[in-house]
């Protein structure tokens, strides 16, 4: 089951529940769908989940062996799931509160409850046009343009059923929305807190994200965000502008202009391809060594405390800092913040509104204003022809054809 509760729109019969003022508009989207990666949630679903994860790609086995261990050191159970069933409690109630009314589906790429059967249930409940938030904030393949296969699949699957399928959008990246950012700032302040008093002032900002290969970073994005050599294209540009925002934002409020990297973890694929570096755990040695006081991991490449956060820095960077003797804590994710869930209404109702105006472009109608921060501006609504390209050309959904 893809919808765990009553949709929070609908009030149960004979309940005295008062209904909710109508807020904005959603039209002409009848559904959301929150499309993310899955994970297993238990001993027995690691490996099958491993399977699904690695389907056609080179990882090499050693690698699998390892991120399996990771897996049943937390008995098998990854927290995605769970952070996930989270947003969609604090989606739910958002939009409720505001009276947005829109029905809120979740899938999976790798696991329970699958995209294709929710797209299935959701097409069974006669919704047509559908608008997808992936939990993944920033361009690149992994983050975006997969998922936009992965929904290319799952609605040929359907049409292979003979079920008509529906109209899939996709919202905008939401890196630099105030909404996620504002978090990830507060987490921070509330990082550097935990440090000891007498290291504080000195510590070093380290933002992580995923590491991806180099080749990828630089065709992350529109073409015209593509970058040669290592540059890092619009993934690496994106997470820049966050880190810098975020610096910012903790200079006005402490007085301190902390110095700061962007660094990555998880990296995996074989030896001889080059990934995004430093390496987090390189890193804390390299600060350890210039003689660096303190560090706070912040990991804005993660929209909840996946595994990547329980293990690759929990585990393993927490591990070598205490190897180093280094103080180091970790800023919390954006997980079901109210604020995150209220930045997705306004996205939501944004991209309605856009959807509206162009359909009937009225006199007195004005496209809705795009709350960003940093220097980047607002993303695009569609991905372009080119957009965060796979190595091998398949088709996708919810951009541009
Ligand atoms: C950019 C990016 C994000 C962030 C954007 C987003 O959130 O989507 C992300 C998220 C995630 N990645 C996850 C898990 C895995 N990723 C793998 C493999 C890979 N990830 C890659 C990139 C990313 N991955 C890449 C380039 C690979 C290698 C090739 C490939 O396979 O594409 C592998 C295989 C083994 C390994 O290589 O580590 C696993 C098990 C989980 C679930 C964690 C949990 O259970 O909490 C999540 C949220
Ligand atoms: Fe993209």
């Amino acid at each position: 089951m893809s919808v765990e509760q009553p949709p929070a729109h609908s009030v149960p019969a004979g309940a005295a529940v008062p209904a909710a003022p109508a807020g904005p508009s959603a039209a002409p989207y009848d559904a959301l769908l929150l499309l993310s990666f899955g994970g297993p949630e238990g001993p027995d679903d690691v490996v099958p989940f491993l399977e699904n994860v690695t389907r056609g790609r080179g990882i090499p086995r050693e690698r699998l062996k390892e991120v399996g261990q990771h897996y049943f050191l937390f008995d098998g159970v990854s927290p995605i799931n769970e952070q996930n069933r989270s947003l969609l409690r604090a989606l739910r109630d958002d939009f409720a509160q505001h009276g947005v009314d829109l029905p809120i589906y979740w899938g999976n790429r790798n696991w329970a409850p699958y995209l294709t059967d929710t797209l299935r249930e959701l097409v069974g409940d006669g919704h047509r046009r559908v608008l997808t938030l992936a939990t993944s904030a920033y361009a690149s393949y992994s983050g975006c343009r997969q998922y936009r296969e992965n929904l290319a699949d799952s609605l040929a699957a359907l049409a292979a059923e003979g079920l008509q399928p529906p109209q899939v959008d996709k919202l905008r990246h939401y890196f630099n929305h105030p909404g996620f950012i504002e978090p990830m700032i507060d987490a921070t302040l509330t990082a550097l807190a935990e440090l000891p008093t007498d290291v504080r002032a000195g510590a070093q900002l380290a933002f992580t994200t995923h590491s991806i290969p180099t080749a990828a970073a630089d065709t992350s994005g529109p073409v015209a965000a593509h970058t040669s050599e290592g540059q890092g294209g619009a993934y690496v540009a994106q997470h820049l502008d966050v880190a810098r925002v975020i610096v910012d934002a903790v200079r006005e409020r402490t007085g301190v202009e902390h110095p700061w990297r962007l660094v990555y973890q998880s990296r995996s694929g074989a030896p001889h391809i080059p990934w995004l570096e430093p390496d987090i755990c390189e890193h804390l040695e390299e600060l350890h060594g210039a003689g660096v006081p303190a560090a706070v991991m912040v990991p804005i490449g993660f929209v909840s405390d996946h595994m990547e956060v329980k293990y690759d820095l929990d585990t393993e960077a927490r591990a070598k800092a205490a190897e180093l003797g280094l103080p180091v804590t970790r800023a919390a994710t954006v997980g079901a913040d109210p604020r995150f869930a209220a930045a997705v209404r306004d996205l939501v109702v944004e991209r309605a509104a856009t959807e509206r105006f162009a359909a009937a472009p009225a006199p007195a109608a004005a496209p809705p204003e795009r709350c960003a921060l940093g220097a980047l501006g607002p993303s695009h609504d569609v991905c372009p022809v080119g957009c965060c390209p796979a190595r091998t050309p398949r088709p996708a959904a919810a951009g541009a054809q």
